[in-house]
């Protein structure tokens, strides 16, 4: 059997980053920068005052102080948005808001807190050094500089910059268009009602949403029937739009009813391979048709299908989308043992506490068995077992893949932690909270 990395590595190999496309700010979210862009601008753009105030030459009022203010005359007022060319006159100020111009001549702003607040004549009661509270222009960034290089994913901060110095569009690779196929002719979608042997497809709203969840766009295209010849169609129709193509099922030792496997063995580079692995042991992976698309075939069973996604979908659709990309898994300690087959990568399903050191402790959360998605759905990550681990003891150490934002999963921790503390104090012994 492959282990987990050869196999991870080999499709990796074949995976490329998607065309460059030019987008406009609005949809570059997410994306990854093929380019350096630079600013056209300096940044702040203009002078400007950091508080709202008074506009003054810092010298004219070098002998202001609390005991003896010095009373000048206000010109104006300049607010945030003033376009008009203000000078400074020597003897007055200007009255001036937070993000206004600073007018020519003059070289610092004090605060409105340090004055009497009269907008005709102002009592200045503090003097200031040059260029207090005033943000220069180019303070930030300069015209012509780098603000962020190729490669950088376009996150809320990346954004603001972006908008700030008014680059209205850039270069990026991707977005990546995802098809999540299900195949299986006992699958009715959700809200059709289910006839005898029929079951409702968890996998393809899973996937959807795990594609979604990482920050690319999946189509839940439906259906695949148990026919190769049909598969087939349907697949070919996908190779002409998506930037990659994941189904469900269809691909174990069912002959002709394996429908996936029966149509994609000898297509393209497609091939099927056994994973040491558990679950997820029958992966399929191939590129397909002229714009070599990435197909992947994972197995039917929904927790398979899960582990299959983080495991090797999750590192390709980075890769895809031109990303870096390394998994991140936390230490915990066992709370109570479990086994795991011998010389396959076990993947279990654990929920999450804090034990007594403050360290994370797993506990599994239903038994192995691949098909229980009820059990999936309370689990807060995945415990990686290594190939030649049989008995996991309690006590022990782990590491585990987390399945849900960690802000998340600590957010619960510190509930339950509260509601215990909760039950300590007024007795009422309801053991660990909510979860
Ligand atoms: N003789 C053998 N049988 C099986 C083996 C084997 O080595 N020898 N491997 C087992 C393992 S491991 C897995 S995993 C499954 C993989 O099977 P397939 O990929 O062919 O998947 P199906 O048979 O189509 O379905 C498996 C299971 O999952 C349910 N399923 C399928 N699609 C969905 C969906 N979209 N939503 C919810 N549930 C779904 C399906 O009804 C089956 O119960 O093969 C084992 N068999
Ligand atoms: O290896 Mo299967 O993928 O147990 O569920």
């Amino acid at each position: 059997m492959t282990t987990v990395t050869e196999h991870l590595e080999a499709l990796l190999e074949r995976i490329v980053p998607v065309d460059t496309v030019t987008v406009p700010l609005s949809e570059a979210h997410g994306l990854v920068l093929t380019q350096d862009v630079t600013s056209p601008v300096d940044l702040p753009r203009f002078a400007n005052s950091a508080m709202d105030g008074y506009a003054v030459l810092s010298s004219e009022i070098a002998e202001a102080s609390p005991e003896s203010p010095q009373l000048v005359p206000v010109r104006g007022d300049i607010a945030a948005g003033d376009g008009q060319p203000h000078t400074h006159r020597p003897g007055t100020c200007w009255r001036i808001l937070t993000g206004a111009p600073v007018p020519e001549g003059c070289d610092a702003v004090v605060r409105v807190e340090d004055t009497d607040g009269n907008p005709h004549e102002v009592l200045i009661k503090a003097a200031v050094e040059a260029g207090a509270n005033v943000r220069p222009a180019g303070e930030d960034v300069r015209a012509g500089a780098v603000i962020l290089r190729a490669g950088t994913r376009i996150g809320p901060t990346q954004l603001a910059v972006l908008a700030a110095a008014g680059v209205a569009q850039v270069s990026v690779t991707g977005p990546v268009r995802v098809a999540v196929l299900s195949s299986g002719d006992e699958l009715v979608p959700v809200g059709e009602p289910v006839g005898p042997g029929q079951i409702h497809d968890s996998n393809g709203p899973m996937l959807a949403a795990l594609v979604r969840a990482a920050g690319h766009f999946a189509v839940h295209a439906g259906h695949l029937p148990d026919d190769a010849k049909a598969v087939s169609k349907e697949i070919e129709h996908h190779q002409d739009y998506a930037d990659l193509v994941i189904t469900t099922g269809g691909v174990s030792k069912g002959g002709s009813y394996d429908a996936v496997k029966a149509a994609l063995t000898g297509a393209g580079s497609m091939e099927f391979t056994e994973v040491s692995m558990q679950p997820g042991k029958p992966q399929g992976f191939g590129l397909l048709g002229k714009r070599e698309v990435p197909v992947f075939t994972l197995p039917g069973n929904p927790v398979s299908v899960l582990v299959s996604f983080e495991v090797f979908v999750r590192p390709a659709l980075a890769a895809r989308a031109g990303m870096r990309y390394s998994p991140v898994t936390m230490p915990a300690v066992v709370a109570q043992g479990w086994s795991s087959p011998e010389g396959r990568q076990q993947y279990h399903r654990v929920r999450l506490s804090r034990d007594v050191s403050g360290s994370y402790a797993a506990e599994p959360v239903s038994g192995p068995g691949s098909h229980l998605v009820g059990g999936l759905a309370q689990a807060d990550g995945l415990a990686v077992i290594p190939a030649e681990v049989t008995e996991v003891a309690t006590g022990s150490q782990v590491l585990v893949l987390p399945l849900r934002p960690v802000a998340e999963i600590e957010a619960d921790l510190q509930a339950a932690r509260q509601d215990g503390d909760g039950d300590a104090a007024d007795g009422a012994g309801r053991g660990q909270g909510a979860r």
